[in-house]
């Protein structure tokens, strides 16, 4: 029987699933497992549980959950737990090729007060969207794997490959401890793994699907700066101290101009030449400046031609300022000197960056920086975490495999793109167990990752979990 006739049966199920479908990605949904937040932690853990449980009663087997000790400094909380590692199988035949699926089970933070429209642990179906935090970036993919088990078995259609799957809780966070297990496990757990697929990205807009063969990496670092012992009465203090927050804003305010210029000499130099053949991979992208506005919510591009805002976007670094704990942040008019700030940035890294030469970089001049200021105040640059880019080879068997599924699916070749964002792991699973790794994004441009009222398409979660099915047809239907 051809993949397609097979196939039939379980869409049709999928269909009739959608109703289970959506209940478990809203019981994902209201556990804010915010790995950035140290109170939330215990969170993050009900997350692991929660996918232990839902795989249980799925059939998966040899299910773990791998312990990854205490998180290493710079930490509020010098005792504070990583979460674990989800680790499954399901199916468990020789004569199949094996697939692992990678996810994230945290999220990124989101308070109702940012300017939610709905509460955003509480999954939310709204003209055919379905609002909440995690509901795209990544709670919506994951259950879309589960999903995916869960179609087979009710419909009774054979699974077509053996599934290996490695769910992490820290993924917004830097991946901590992710990269140890790997290489540890490469040839154990992860032995025989024929191919890697990763659904934690978008597509570009949002009318094509696409499939995606490079990331943007991410290094991200902190300034602190402390004077006086307590916060202080700016009139009874302001004028006659040196101020942190002043140092602070002066230093932050020279790494990036307002065009997104980025100010530390020496990163640029570090970026590979454009070459005349990158050309073509940009006129062949469907994409244009509208969508990036109306994804963005407004009309603030720097760029306003395709082909420079994709290039700057994909190939091109980029420095954002994120913000500042210990700063007044409230309503009102609080007038406070706030005694210790720590200011918070990213470098999103591209070929050929060097990590540890750009950490070196940047401190370097930030010190140079902060020296010419003369204040007494004490102050420390640190690198919080970091993760690689990659770039990869899109023609082989397991993106034909994505480009089949979605063909099938929504009846058009997808787009091949790269990402802004950055997923840290993806080069250790390629480098570690030698083999191609594929991102097949589920949810849309529009979508709003880590943004207010993040969403997802209930049509792109339920044609998402068609699209991950069917790949693993394809995919598992080729030569072993
Ligand atoms: N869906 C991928 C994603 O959102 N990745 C994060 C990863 C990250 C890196 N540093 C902090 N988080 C991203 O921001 O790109
Ligand atoms: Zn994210
Ligand atoms: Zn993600």
């Amino acid at each position: 029987m051809s993949v397609e006739e097979t196939l039939k049966p379980l869409f049709k199920e999928i269909e009739t699933l959608k109703p289970n479908f959506i209940e478990r990605l809203k019981t994902a949904v209201s556990i804010p497992s915010v790995s950035g937040d140290e109170s939330l932690r215990p969170r993050v853990f009900e997350m692991a549980d929660f996918l232990k449980r839902e795989l249980t009663k799925l059939g998966a087997h040899d299910i773990q959950l791998r312990d990854l000790g205490i998180q290493p400094p710079p930490v509020n909380d010098p005792s504070l737990k990583l979460p674990p590692i989800v680790l499954a199988r399901y199916g468990d035949d020789s004569s199949k090729k094996t697939v692992l699926v990678y996810g994230h089970y945290d999220v990124q933070p989101a308070l109702k007060e940012d300017g939610w429209s709905t509460d955003p642990f509480t999954l939310k179906e709204i003209d055919g969207k379905l609002y909440g935090r995690g509901s795209t970036d990544d709670k919506g993919p994951v259950m879309g794997w589960l999903n995916a088990i869960e179609a087979h078995r009710q419909s009774g259609v054979e699974f077509p490959v053996n599934l290996v799957m490695c769910f992490e809780g820290m993924e917004e966070s830097g991946s901590l401890g992710l990269e140890e297990l790997i290489q540890k496990e490469a040839k154990k757990y992860f032995n025989g793994v024929d191919a890697v697929c990763i659904s934690d990205n978008y597509w570009l807009g949002t009318k094509k699907p696409v499939l995606t063969y490079g990331l943007r990496g991410c290094n991200y670092y902190q300034i602190k700066v402390q004077g006086p012992g307590a916060d202080l009465h700016s009139g009874v203090f302001g004028g006659i101290i040196h101020e942190p927050m002043t140092d602070l804003i002066s230093v932050m305010g020279k790494l990036v101009d307002s065009k997104g210029k980025i100010l530390i000499p020496g990163v640029s130099e570090m970026v590979a030449p454009v070459t005349d053949k990158e050309d073509e991979i940009y006129e062949k992208i469907e994409f244009d400046v509208d969508e990036l506005n109306s994804a963005a919510g407004s009309d603030t591009a720097i760029y306003q031609d395709k082909k420079q805002i994709l290039m700057h976007r994909w190939r091109f670094p980029s420095l954002s300022l994120h913000g500042i704990e210990g700063a007044f942040s409230g309503g009102g008019a609080k007038t406070v000197i706030p005694a210790k700030v720590t200011g918070k940035f990213s470098i999103r890294t591209v070929p050929d960056m060097d990590s540890a030469k750009l950490d070196k970089l940047v401190f370097k001049y930030i010190e140079e920086q902060f020296a010419k200021l003369k204040s007494p105040n004490t102050f420390k640059v640190e690198l919080i975490h970091d993760g690689n880019y990659w770039i990869s080879d899109p023609f082989n068997e397991n993106f034909t495999a994505a480009k089949k599924a979605t063909k099938l699916v929504w009846g058009v070749e997808p787009d091949l793109t790269r990402e802004g964002g950055s997923i840290p792991i993806t080069l250790t699973f390629q480098d570690e167990l030698h083999t191609s790794v594929l991102l097949l994004p589920m949810g849309m441009g529009d979508d709003g990752a880590h943004s207010i009222n993040e969403k997802l398409n209930t049509s792109n979660y339920v044609n998402g979990v068609k699209t991950l099915a069917s790949y693993l047809h394809y995919y598992g239907a080729g030569e072993k």
